[in-house]
Order: structure tokens, then sequence, then C-alpha cells
């Protein structure tokens, strides 16, 4: 249940957003804060206002910086929590052991929604919080609301192509939000918002999960801006380290199909697909990929699709929003080319 709270339960819906990450990504951990305010903010009744929005960031480290853009954004409350002996890679057993002694003492109550990010990890925590709780798991959703009495959710299924309500009269409720491009209504900050800070440890008695060394150091494909995947069409691991610098160049994370995966040019962990990973950064760039059924049920719906494949009849041209009929082993080196040759020329101008 909710633990032994220092202070009462809130009576009025409040929003807690937990920032928490692979990494301690001070950009991303902010931009998790931006996406829950932008949410709460966008569905407000006009009549109530819009709720509290606290926000728990978890890290290893104290970052002055990161607290400092927090408090630019509308959030009431920061409570900073810092791990030092947080494992790596970061496991959501540490974090959800951490949180859940935290929530309790911000009171986590029954009018609580709590969003994590649409990540594995946020995900994982998320639901693992929510049984801890004694809450609702909502899994991973596109929007929410509060009904009062109760709170809902919108939840995507069939690969982001439909999205079904669900709601729950009594939370707190849990949810790994990945926010829908174009919601943004920019909240101003706060004034005299609260910083608290926190100091905690985990208990290392968790089982431990040891990270394939081939994972260690990529970027995840879940919660990156740019996924360039590669396909059978890549021939081998050579063709995937093109596609790493290109992802490198783009910002962006490396995925695969499944049969690059089965053949280890890209660890599982990167597999994007039905039976791999769902996505939903704003570009994709499939080089190689034919664009099977399987493949496409891992994209969401509003990502732009750019599809490289030497086959003019390729299915992945019928998803794509560009499509370039091309061989990767001549265009993926130019394209490379071309962008450095365009950074090049930038920072001369400068
Ligand atoms: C239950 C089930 C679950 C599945 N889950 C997934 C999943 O999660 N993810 C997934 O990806 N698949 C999944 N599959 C497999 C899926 O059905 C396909 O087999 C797979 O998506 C095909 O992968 P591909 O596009 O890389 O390979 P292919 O279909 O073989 O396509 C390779 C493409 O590369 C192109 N190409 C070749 N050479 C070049 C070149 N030099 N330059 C440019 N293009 C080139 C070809 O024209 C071709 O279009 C699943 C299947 C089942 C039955």
């Amino acid at each position: 249940m909710y633990g032994q709270p220092n202070v009462t339960p809130s009576p009025t819906p409040r929003v807690i957003a937990l920032l928490i990450a692979e990494r301690d990504d001070a950009h991303e951990l902010a931009r998790h804060a931006e996406d829950v305010l932008n949410e709460t903010f966008a569905r407000a009744p006009a009549q109530a206002g819009p709720p509290d929005v606290l926000a728990v960031c978890v890290t290893r480290r104290y970052d002055p910086q990161l607290v400092e853009s927090l408090l630019r954004l509308a959030l009431r409350t920061i409570v900073a929590v810092t791990v030092p002996d947080l494992r790596a890679p970061v496991q959501a057993a540490d974090l959800a052991s951490v949180l859940e002694r935290t929530l309790a003492a911000q009171a986590l109550g029954p009018h609580d929604f709590v969003c994590a990010p649409a990540s594995a990890l946020g995900e994982e925590v998320a639901g693992r919080l929510a049984a801890a709780c004694g809450g609702v798991a909502f899994g991973r959703i596109q929007q929410f609301g509060f009904d009062h009495p109760g709170a809902h959710a919108h939840r995507t299924v069939f690969g982001g192509r439909a999205s079904v309500r669900v709601q729950a009269r009594t939370g707190p409720w849990f949810g790994g939000l990945r926010a829908q491009p174009g919601s943004a209504n920019k909240p101003s900050a706060v004034p005299g918002a609260t910083v608290l800070r926190e100091e905690a440890s985990v208990p290392h008695d968790a089982d431990e999960i040891t990270l394939l060394p081939a994972d260690a150091g990529r970027r995840p494909v879940e919660t990156a801006r740019v996924v360039v995947s590669g396909g059978r069409g890549m021939q081998g691991a050579e063709g995937f380290a093109l596609l790493e610098q290109l992802a490198t160049r783009l910002d962006g994370a490396v995925g695969g199909s499944l049969p690059a995966v089965d053949a280890g040019w890209v660890p599982v962990t990167h597999q994007v697909g039905q039976s791999g990973k769902f996505v939903s950064p704003e570009v994709y760039v499939a080089v190689g990929i034919s664009g099977t059924p399987q493949h496409l049920a891992g994209i969401g719906s509003a990502t732009r699709i750019v599809a490289i494949n030497n086959d003019e009849d390729a299915d992945i041209f019928r998803a794509a929003d560009l499509g370039i009929v091309a061989d990767w082993h001549t265009f993926v080196p130019a394209l490379i080319a071309r962008i450095d040759a365009a950074r090049c020329a930038d920072a001369g101008s400068r």
C-alpha cells in the first residue's frame, strides 16, 4: 500500500512525473517533464484549473543544471533523488524500490497520476510501483485525464494504429507516457516552486541482470528521436557499422529487423517489430528492410518513415513518407559525406 507517508494524501488530483532514464541524460529527463506538463495542461478542465505537477527525478549525482532547467517549467515541487550506488545498467527493481519510498514520503494517494516515460525501463518501473502501492497500471499511454471520480488514459494498440480508452475510479494510477507530437502548450514556471533533495541507496540483493556486452553503450531505440534500422539487405555487420555512423550523426539509435537480429548484426534489445520493441521516433530510417507487417507493427503511426531499398516494388515504400530506390552501399556513405560536408560548411560560416 502507500507506505508510511509523513504528510496527508492530497484530496485533489495531482500528477507526478517520474524522471528516470537508462543514463543520467539531463536533456531526456527534462523532456519527459515537459511532455507530462504539456499533457496535463492540454486536458485540464478550464473551470477546475490544471492539477499540481510534481517531478521526482532520480540520478546518480545531483545535477544543478538539470534542477535549474526543471525550475523553468510549471512544476510545483521538484524532488531530486540522488542514488550514487545505482547499478549500471540501471535496473527497474532498483528504481522502483527507491521511488516507492520517495512516493510514500510525498504521500502518494488515490488521486495521484504517476507518469513514467514510455520506455521499457519506465513501463517496468511504473508496473512495479503500481503493484507495490496497490495502484492501477495503465501500461503505455498517449493521453490521460481526470474524471471526478477516477482517471482515464488512452492506450495504443495494434502497433499504434488504434487506441482504446481505459479508466479506473480509484488510484493511484500509473502509466508510461508517450506524449503525442504537437500537444505542446508551454505552461509557465510556478513562482516559488519547492526543490527537495534526497539521497538514497538501493538494496543490492535483487536479482542481478547482466546486459549483453553487445548492448553496452548503445542508445536505446525506444526513447530515440531518430532510429536508423537495418534489415537482411544490410548483408553483414559491416553494413551495420555504417548505420551506426549515420545514427551518430543524426543523434539517433540503431535498430534492426528480426533477420538482422537472428544474424547477430544487431542485439535483440534493438529489434523493432511485433516480437521486438515498439518505437515511435520522429523519423525512422529503414535500410534494406522489405516492410513486412510484423516489422511495421513496431513503428508508431505518427512516425515519418524514410526507406532506402534497391527494389522499387518493396512493400516498405507503401508505408514510407520518403522512399529512396538505391543500393545502400553507395547511398548511405554518400549521405554521411553530405551530412559531414554540410556541418563543415555550417561551422565555417559562423
Ligand atoms: C510471429 C512473427 C513475429 C515476427 N516478428 C518480427 C519482428 O518483431 N520484427 C521483424 O523485423 N520481423 C519479424 N518477423 C519476421 C517478418 O515476417 C520478416 O521475415 C522480416 O520482417 C523481414 O525482415 P527484413 O525486411 O530485414 O528482410 P527481407 O524481407 O529479406 O528484406 C530485405 C530487403 O532488403 C532489400 N535489399 C537487399 N539488398 C539491398 C541493398 N544492397 N540496398 C538496399 N536494399 C537492399 C531487399 O530489396 C529487401 O526488400 C516476425 C515473423 C513472425 C512469423
